[in-house]
């Protein structure tokens, strides 16, 4: 088996995130993509919506998306999340496949034990608008060291993010051509994102 892991705070999910994810299984030849929305990322708080909201929004955006699921393995736990811990939890067997944008791969040496993830997993990077795809100087002579290879992904650039939807609802502006309308109709129902938290 093997299988892609896209962790996100997705507040909310939008569709760069089921572009990334479709693309990664197509192009690796995935036979599934999980979509794990972090319980407390601790690099963001505070956020908009809960860890149940947002597990329950990208539940929703993967409705009629072959191959994608959600995983609740972040959301169910307590405390900070640490994407160690999340791959320590899951079965043993698979080759795992960390799908990442390049923002969050200059970020990675910040992660809590990176050079034990980066021996766990099969790092992907995909580019991203504004920011530049650098591998970090400690990653990539961690790679060359243990022999290893990052692999980016061919990726259409998508010039969205989470941020600015939050920015369009709390300014009352539509949001269709960003998140799909099951996700629109969710963050309507719950009142979400109509004022700012950070
Ligand atoms: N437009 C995009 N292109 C490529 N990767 C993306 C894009 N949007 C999100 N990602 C990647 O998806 C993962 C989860 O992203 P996240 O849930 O934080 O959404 P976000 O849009 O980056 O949020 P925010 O705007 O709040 O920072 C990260 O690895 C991020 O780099
Ligand atoms: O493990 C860590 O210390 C760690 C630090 C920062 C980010 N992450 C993970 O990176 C993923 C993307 O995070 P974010 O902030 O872009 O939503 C998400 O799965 C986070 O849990 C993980």
């Amino acid at each position: 088996m093997r299988i892609g892991l896209l962790g996100g705070s997705f507040d909310p999910v939008h569709c760069a995130h089921l572009a990334l994810a479709s693309a990664a299984r197509e192009a690796l030849g995935l036979d599934q993509v999980q979509l794990i929305p972090a319980g407390q990322p601790w690099q963001r708080l505070p956020l908009g919506a809960s860890p149940s909201q947002r597990l329950e929004m990208v539940t929703l955006a993967i409705q009629g998306h072959p191959g994608l699921t959600a995983n609740p393995i972040e959301t169910d736990r307590s405390g900070p999340t640490y994407t160690l811990e999340t791959l320590n939890a899951l079965p043993q067997g698979p080759d795992y496949f960390w799908i990442l944008g390049a923002d969050q791969l200059s970020n990675f040496c910040t992660w809590r034990h990176w050079s034990e993830i980066a021996a766990r997993v099969q790092l992907v990077v995909a580019q991203r608008p504004g920011s530049p795809l650098t591998v970090p100087q400690e990653l990539a002579q961690w790679l060359a060291a243990n022999q290893r290879e990052l692999i980016e992904l061919p990726f259409h650039p998508l010039d969205v993010s989470a941020n600015e939807i939050r920015n369009r609802i709390t300014r009352g502006e539509s949001t269709s051509d960003l998140i799909p309308g099951v996700v629109a109709q969710y963050i309507s129902e719950h009142g979400l994102y109509r004022q700012r938290t950070a």
